[in-house]
């Protein structure tokens, strides 16, 4: 047996119980560089769980392009730190979260000009870009525990999309 569900957009109300949203929607918090730069400061909430021996680092994914419908049969999450994902093309790309195994996830669509942060401990699909380069630079935990629990689904979620 298939479940479906259809893809929403992305928005920071949508998401906060998730993540964070990285975005230049509205004022930026400080002008820099001489008034030629916006800073949207401190948006998003990293954690790594340094008590644990973690540390933050970036890391450069290179993923495949996927498309819709969109087979979703694995959730995971990381119980030891946060986990962003920032584009290194402005093209959207899939975001999958749910509030449990159990639960129905939700799918959103970024709009190209926005990235993502997961809480620590969010369910969360793996990176799925949809068009453009593939290419993200990845900030979460490096440490030597494997910070991943994952969820296999006993029947797999087919996610649409219409635009
Ligand atoms: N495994 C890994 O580094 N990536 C996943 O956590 C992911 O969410 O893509
Ligand atoms: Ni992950």
């Amino acid at each position: 047996m298939t479940r479906s569900i259809t893809t929403e957009p992305l928005t920071p109300e949508a998401f906060a119980p998730y993540g964070d949203v990285l975005d230049v929607e509205g004022a930026p918090d400080k002008i820099i560089n001489q008034g030629k730069c916006g800073r949207y400061h401190d948006r998003a909430r990293v954690d790594v769980t340094p008590e644990s021996g973690g540390r933050v680092g970036i890391s450069v994914f290179h993923a495949e392009l996927r498309t819709f419908p969109y087979t979703l049969d694995l959730i995971e999450r990381h119980p030891e730190g946060s986990q962003a994902f920032v584009p290194m093309s402005a093209d959207p790309f899939l975001v999958v979260v749910a509030d449990g195994p159990d639960a129905p996830p939700r799918a959103f669509v970024t709009n190209g000009a926005q990235a993502i942060n997961f809480h620590r401990g969010t369910w969360h699909g793996v990176l799925t870009p949809l068009t453009g380069s593939g290419m993200f630079a990845v900030v979460d935990r490096i440490g030597e525990t494997p910070n991943l629990e994952e969820h296999w689904f006993e029947a797999p979620w087919l996610i649409t999309h219409t635009v």
